[in-house]
This record gives structure tokens, C-alpha cells and sequence, in this order.
């Protein structure tokens, strides 16, 4: 099993992640933000990579720094068990239907992160959780997992469509590009040798 764990403390965050690929999508998840609970509990179960989450953060002050901090301890962790990232397929990109909504999601495992996220929202807030969040949890995920990530929602109106169309894409598309492909025969899927 490609695994990896970080653990993550700073004055404003203490937050544990632990994650297995090659799983079953099984999720133990606690952020202290219901929603983010709810998102990443739909992230490990279509990713199917099994996720251990728990964050403690200064909530007090807004949910800011405990789910940019916690896209970033997950964007390691998975760094860490994807290693050399021999035999992945790389390359996924997946369209995320949910009700009335399309979300379009492009993933390259390319070791140069960089993030392209076209999607917005006209709520404010889902639950008591900042919409604004969803972009900073994505781009800290892409940034320290290493991967391009193109984001775009072609259309859709209810935030809690858009916001869990984006996170189900990234799931969807991470499950397809991190799978081993027998086709590649155990080696980097690059020309130059190394991702
Ligand atoms: O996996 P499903 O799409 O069947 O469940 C959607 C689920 O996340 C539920 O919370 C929801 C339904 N509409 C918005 N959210």
C-alpha cells in the first residue's frame, strides 16, 4: 500500500493526516467544520483512498487557517505515498455532474504544481462555512501535492453543487491519474525520466 502521514502544528493549526491509495475510500474524518467534514469525507470515498483526518484549529477566529492548512498536510501526504510515481496512468480529467450543475476537473501528476481555478459562488456561505475556502483548500492541496490542477464549473447555481462538484471532480480524477497502469510497465510516465 502507497501510504503517508504528516503531521502538521503551528501556533494557529495541529492537524494529523494519514492516507493509504491503494484502498477502499474508508474515512475517519474530523475538522471541527461540518461541511469540510462532509467534503472530505466524499473526497476519500470516490477517490477510494483511505483517510484518516483530524484538525484542531483557532475556529475562534474564522475556519481560514485550518483548511488551508489541512489542503496542505494532504497535498503531502499524498506526495509522500505517491514517491517516484512509477507506473501511474498520470493524466486524468473527469466531468462531475451534480444536479444542476457541471464541473469540469484536469489533473497532471507533473511535479510542478500550479493551480487554474474558474469557479465561483453567489452564496457566501454553505452552513456556516466560507465558499471563498473551498479555492484556498485547493490551491494548498495542489501546491504541496505537486500536481496541475484545472478547475472549472461550466454552470451551476446551489453552492453546496458547486462546492461538492469540485471535490468529487478532484476525487474522481486523483483515483483515475494515480492509478498504476499495467500498460506502463513500472516506469515514470515521462519522457525526461522523472515526475
Ligand atoms: O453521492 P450522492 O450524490 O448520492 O450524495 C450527495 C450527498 O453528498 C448529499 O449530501 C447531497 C445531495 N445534494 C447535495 N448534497
Amino acid at each position: 500500500m502507497r501510504s503517508g502521514e504528516v503531521k502538521r502544528r503551528t501556533n494557529e493549526t495541529d492537524i494529523s493526516v494519514k492516507l493509504g491509495l491503494d484502498g477502499a475510500g474508508k474515512a475517519e474524518i474530523s475538522t471541527g467544520i461540518g461541511f469540510f467534514d462532509h467534503m472530505l469525507d466524499l473526497f476519500a470515498r470516490h477517490s477510494l483512498i483511505d483517510l484518516a483526518v483530524t484538525v484542531k484549529g483557532d475556529t475562534h477566529i474564522d475556519d481560514h487557517h485550518s483548511v488551508e492548512d489541512a489542503g496542505i498536510a494532504l497535498g503531502e501526504a499524498v506526495r509522500q505515498a505517491l514517491g517516484d510515481k512509477k507506473g501511474i496512468r498520470r493524466y486524468a480529467d473527469v466531468h462531475l455532474p451534480m444536479d444542476e450543475t457541471l464541473t469540469r476537473v484536469a489533473i497532471d501528476v507533473s511535479g510542478r504544481p500550479f493551480l487554474v481555478f474558474r469557479t465561483s459562488f453567489k452564496a457566501e456561505k454553505i452552513g456556516t462555512f466560507d465558499t471563498e475556502l473551498v479555492r484556498e483548500f485547493f490551491q494548498a492541496f495542489a501546491m504541496n501535492a505537486g500536481i496541475t490542477l484545472h478547475v472549472e464549473t461550466l454552470y451551476g447555481d446551489n453552492a453546496h453543487h458547486i462546492a461538492e462538484s469540485c471535490f468529487k471532480g478532484l476525487a474522481r480524477a486523483l483515483r483515475h491519474a494515480l492509478e498504476v497502469d499495467p500498460r506502463e510497465g513500472g516506469r515514470v510516465p515521462s519522457t525526461k525520466g522523472a515526475l
